[in-house]
């Protein structure tokens, strides 16, 4: 048997750790203890922090801290059933609800358990369980667990974000002089390079260092035989239309949204082209999305937005500081918004988002085209099901198309759909774990008003 709810008509399977040797179930049995081992970690070398800000209680909650995420370890990995949350947060009921769905696809045969049951579900349920296990003991609530290893890849990468900004510098300087060509050419390479800072995430190292030493603008033309799927002309389409129609003296909304991934250089990469599409008039409002609390190690939060931010702007290096003060500028006029939603932080597929948190939805709807970042998205987009690779795209979406959208994704999980008949063997034959070594990347896009 393949997975877990094969009740779903018509869509294949779940992935899932039932299935032994696979992706998922390595992630289940290896990565996923490292990374609450290290996190039990974090939290032991804070001791002493936690007891110059909160005394005896500071000490306390780091003990009944470090229980509950042994536990949960432990949980894990004997596959033991999932236990409903207790923390009493606004989504706690919602998780549990979810837990009695995921228990009714599943059948009453068997528990709805760590290798038994989705493996999207029960990886997004290990972060809602480190969150409860700060949430349980108020003191320490607010600890990010994960800021170090987020705080180090963006200075691990301060020459690639040096190297980035004066491009970017150059780019806006002569922005007036720019030929329609000259201009699809910049969109190209920034597109591409916030497409391969995707690479830099800290959950697939199971949070290693991985961040961007060199410039990424040298390697574009090299890392481009990689790109299994580029859409980049349609994303240009769908931007210069949307202008288009906004002019003149129109009315549009020009609004791109950025479904963010990881804080550290991959966060800078998205400002960059961020600032880029507002500076080209490409767009006239960016709408940032991001998670409530710490996700999948490096996942940005508010937090990590405004940090980023701030550091830019304290950087000792010109045309990194004035990109840092733009950008400050943008969000203090309002030109950039970040928004979170508890819906970023469930583990949902996108195709229920629509029943599941219409507000969410509709908010998509203003926007002309919206980015989703990483690979993580990617899973949420296709159900992270077992798709044959030939399937389109659009079918994986299942209904899903608030707005043009398009996936920037480097692979790091197995699930990749529309690729070219016999492309998918190809690529097996040449490179058997091409679907989640990060070394490809695809740039795939959907338009529901083109249909
Ligand atoms: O930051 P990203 O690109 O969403 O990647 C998150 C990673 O976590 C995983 O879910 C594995 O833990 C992979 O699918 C993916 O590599
Ligand atoms: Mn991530």
């Amino acid at each position: 048997m393949m997975a877990a709810d094969q009740t779903v008509a018509g869509v294949p399977p779940s992935l899932s750790a039932r299935v032994v040797g696979s992706f998922a179930y390595l992630t289940i049995r290896d990565r996923l203890p490292t990374i609450l081992t290290k996190v039990i970690d974090t939290i032991h070398r804070n001791k002493n922090k936690f007891f110059e800000e909160y005394g005896e209680e500071g000490i306390q909650a780091e003990k009944q801290t470090i229980s509950l995420l042994s536990k949960l370890r432990n949980e894990l990995q004997t596959d033991k059933p999932v236990l409903v949350l207790t923390d009493g947060l606004p989504d706690t009921e919602f998780w549990n609800q979810y837990l009695h769905r995921q228990q009714r696809l599943q059948g009453d045969q068997e528990s709805v358990s760590w290798f038994k049951s989705p493996w999207l579900y029960v990886e997004c349920y290990m972060y809602r369980r480190i969150q409860e296990a700060l949430l349980l003991n108020p003191p320490i609530s607010d600890f990010d667990v994960f800021n170090e290893g987020k705080t180090q890849s963006f200075f691990e990468s301060q020459q690639a974000v040096m190297a980035l900004c004066t491009y970017l510098e150059g780019v806006n300087k002569n922005m007036e002089e720019l030929s329609k060509n000259q201009l699809f050419e910049h969109f190209s390479r920034l597109l591409q390079v916030s497409l391969w800072g995707n690479k830099c995430d800290l959950s697939i190292s199971a949070g290693q260092e991985n961040s961007q030493k060199t410039s990424p603008l040298d390697s574009l033309s090299a890392l481009q035989p990689f790109i299994l799927v580029d859409d980049s002309n349609v994303v240009w389409s769908t931007l210069t239309a949307a202008q288009r129609s906004g002019q003149p003296g129109g009315t549009a909304a020009d609004r791109v949204d950025i479904v963010l991934d990881n804080a550290g250089f991959e966060l800078v990469t998205d400002l960059i082209f961020a600032d880029f599409l507002v500076s080209s008039g490409l767009a006239r409002q960016i709408h940032f999305h991001g998670k409530l609390f710490p996700w999948f190690v490096s996942d940005v939060t508010a937090n990590d937005f405004q940090w980023t931010i701030r550091q830019t702007m304290a950087a000792n290096h010109k045309w990194m500081s004035k990109s840092g003060v733009q950008w400050q500028t943008y969000v203090k006029q309002g030109v950039w918004r970040y928004h979170d939603h508890p819906f970023w932080t469930q583990p949902h597929e996108f195709c229920d988002m629509a029943a599941d948190a219409p507000d969410l939805y509709a908010a998509l709807q203003g926007a002309d085209l919206v980015l989703f970042k990483g690979d993580l998205n990617y899973r949420k987009l296709t159900g992270d099901r077992d798709w044959d690779h030939t399937a389109a795209f659009k079918t994986a979406l299942r209904g899903f198309g608030p707005a043009p959208l398009c996936s920037l994704r480097t692979l790091k999980a197995n699930v990749q759909v529309g690729l070219q008949p016999g492309q998918g063997e190809k690529l097996t034959s040449q490179d058997p774990n091409w679907m989640t070594s990060g070394q490809y990347a695809v740039i795939q896009s959907y338009n529901p008003k083109s249909e």
